[in-house]
């Protein structure tokens, strides 16, 4: 078997905010498999699809996919804060493969990747500095969105450079299920919010720990029913899975921006992340969900979900 995948939630408030002991115990299992999974199949090389929330991209230049050919860590939410492996011949001849199949990428010899991205390599790998790995930002903030059929094609792009590969490929995407934690949006930004989307790089540490701040208050009240985001969405969460089990990567593309944002929330198009990457799987083969786990957890503002997927034999 030489490919794999990861499919994912993350959130910067596992470390700030206390959900009950079980519920804790049950992520801490379903991390457990991811490393376990991880370990078994002991890539070569890691392609990690994340997205960013205005840490390494801004409105200054918004693309709606980017290869990272060198990248480092924001640090923000203490996540990783440094230089990052990418194997750069390898991004490099894979962005020339994505583009000579008409899907046009934005790339980068200096990436910023945040918490979004790095967050599961940090959980499975212990850091971005192990395994080599070729991050690959998906927006999943930012309007205008690609249609989500794109972004299912761009992760076929990915996989089908790798299905002939002689190198053990794991697919990660991070993000999502449905959740709306308090990330401005351009359309209701005041003005120093759109400045601050706009042009927000490097901010000072005050307005970094104020900004971590009000997240990590947002979900102590979200979790005592008191805050006004938007409600995490159990069910949306349990059809997009189904989707992500039936193998049908063209399901996907029933997904519009518009309905996202109005039932999952203004952070549910992180699941692109994982479009990308079940797209890119797919591209390789049938596959099969062989591990799902999922709990909507307030706490950490998120329909959490956790799956691995391997090629059918
Ligand atoms: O402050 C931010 O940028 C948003 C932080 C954040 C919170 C909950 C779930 C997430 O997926 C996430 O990214
Ligand atoms: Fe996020």
């Amino acid at each position: 078997m030489q490919q794999a995948l990861i499919a994912m939630s993350h959130s910067p408030l596992l470390e700030h905010t206390n959900p009950p002991e079980d519920v804790k115990a049950a992520v801490e299992a379903a991390f457990d498999h991811v490393r376990a999974f991880a370990k078994d199949f002991n890539p070569d090389l890691v392609v990690n699809f994340g997205p960013d929330h205005y840490n390494g991209f801004f409105y200054d230049l918004m693309p709606p996919f980017c290869v990272g050919y060198e990248a480092l860590g924001t640090g923000d939410y203490d996540s990783w804060d440094g230089p990052i492996n990418v194997p750069t011949n390898e991004a490099e001849k894979l962005a020339q493969y994505i583009i000579d199949q008409d899907i046009d990428t934005a790339i980068s010899r200096k990436m910023e990747v945040d918490h979004g991205a790095v967050q599961p390599m940090e959980i499975i790998f212990g850091g971005l500095d192990t395994v080599p790995v070729i991050p690959i930002f998906v927006n999943s903030v930012a309007r205008p969105f690609t249609k989500v059929s794109r972004v299912r094609k761009f992760g076929q792009a990915v996989g089908e450079y790798f299905k002939d590969s002689d190198k053990k490929v794991l697919f990660i995407g991070s993000g999502g299920l449905s959740h709306d934690p308090p990330v401005p949006q351009i359309a209701t930004a005041t003005e120093e919010q759109r400045a601050f989307l706009t042009d927000g790089r490097k901010p000072t540490p005050e307005a970094r720990a104020a900004r971590q701040a009000n997240t990590i208050n947002t979900a102590i009240k979200f979790a005592a029913g008191e805050a006004d985001i938007m409600d995490l969405n159990p069910e949306w969460d349990r059809a997009f899975l189904e989707v992500c089990k039936s193998g049908n990567v063209e399901g996907f593309d029933a997904y519009t921006a518009d309905e996202m944002d109005a039932v999952a929330g203004h952070s549910s198009h992180e699941v692109r992340t994982w479009v990308a990457a079940y797209s890119a799987l797919r591209a390789c083969g049938e596959y099969e969900v062989d591990y799902e786990f999922y709990k909507p957890i307030k706490e950490y503002i998120a329909g959490f979900g956790v799956t691995t997927a391997v090629l059918k034999k």
